[in-house]
């Protein structure tokens, strides 16, 4: 990791005696973060899971940052505000780059509907490391899963700042990769992203 800026200048920067690349060669494959995104009920978490497992059984050290569960801990301070969305990205972007320190593949499965936070997640790990995956479902398709309920309770009223629907959601300008998830079956996506993976990163054979 490289140092930032800091606000404070009694802070100093402690370099690590074991490198990125240290860990990649001892995991056997290149670190990287999976950043999915798209609106709730797009295929995030079931896509992060299901490529994990594939990824997983490829011998691959790896991690999900799921924004439900990190809503649970880390970010159990944080709403649903454009000011707290910002917040949660910011966390999730920089726990994300440690786990790539730590020559990990780590999924991130939240919605960050803003892309200037999705900006800032890329730029905290080296370059060609990040793949933001847009999960490309509409609202009116969303809506019709409802997976859990949500669409009915923002219509309602009940849930505020409901994203797609009372909140805005920014698409990707330019992803590493769109998955049709309201078209292609969740084997295809996942098809898909292993097939990027493996021709913009390499992946260890599959035991
Ligand atoms: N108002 C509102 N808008 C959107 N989502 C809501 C809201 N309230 C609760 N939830 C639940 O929180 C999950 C999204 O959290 P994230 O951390 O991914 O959101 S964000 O990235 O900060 O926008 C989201 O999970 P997913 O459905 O997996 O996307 C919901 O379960
Ligand atoms: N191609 C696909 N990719 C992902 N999910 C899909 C796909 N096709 C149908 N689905 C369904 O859509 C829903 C997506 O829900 P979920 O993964 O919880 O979304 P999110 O994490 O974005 O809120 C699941 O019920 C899943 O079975």
């Amino acid at each position: 990791m490289t140092r930032r800026e800091v606000f404070n200048d009694a802070l100093f920067w402690q370099g690590q005696s074991v490198s990125m690349e240290d860990r990649e060669r001892l995991g056997g494959h290149a670190a990287a973060v999976l950043w999915f995104t798209g609106l709730s009920g797009s295929g995030k978490s079931t896509l992060a899971s299901a490529v994990e497992r594939r990824l997983h059984a490829l011998a691959c050290r790896t991690f999900v940052l799921d924004g439900d569960n990190l809503r649970h801990g880390l970010c159990s301070d944080l709403g649903f505000s454009s000011a707290d969305r910002h917040e949660n990205i910011r966390r999730a972007g920089e726990v994300a780059a440690l786990f790539v320190q730590s020559g990990a593949i780590v999924l991130s499965a939240l919605i960050s509907p803003f892309e200037s936070d999705r900006a800032r997640a890329r730029r905290l790990v080296p370059e060609g490391r990040f793949f933001e995956i847009y999960c490309n479902a509409n609202v009116d398709e969303c809506e019709r899963r409802d997976v859990k309920g949500l669409y009915r309770r923002a219509r309602s009223g009940e849930v505020r700042d409901f994203s797609g629907i009372s909140s805005p959601y920014e698409a990707p300008d330019a992803p590493e990769l769109v998955l049709h998830t309201a078209r292609d079956s969740v084997e295809q996506c996942v098809e898909g992203v292993i097939a990027m993976l493996q021709a913009r990163l390499g992946l260890p054979g599959a035991r």
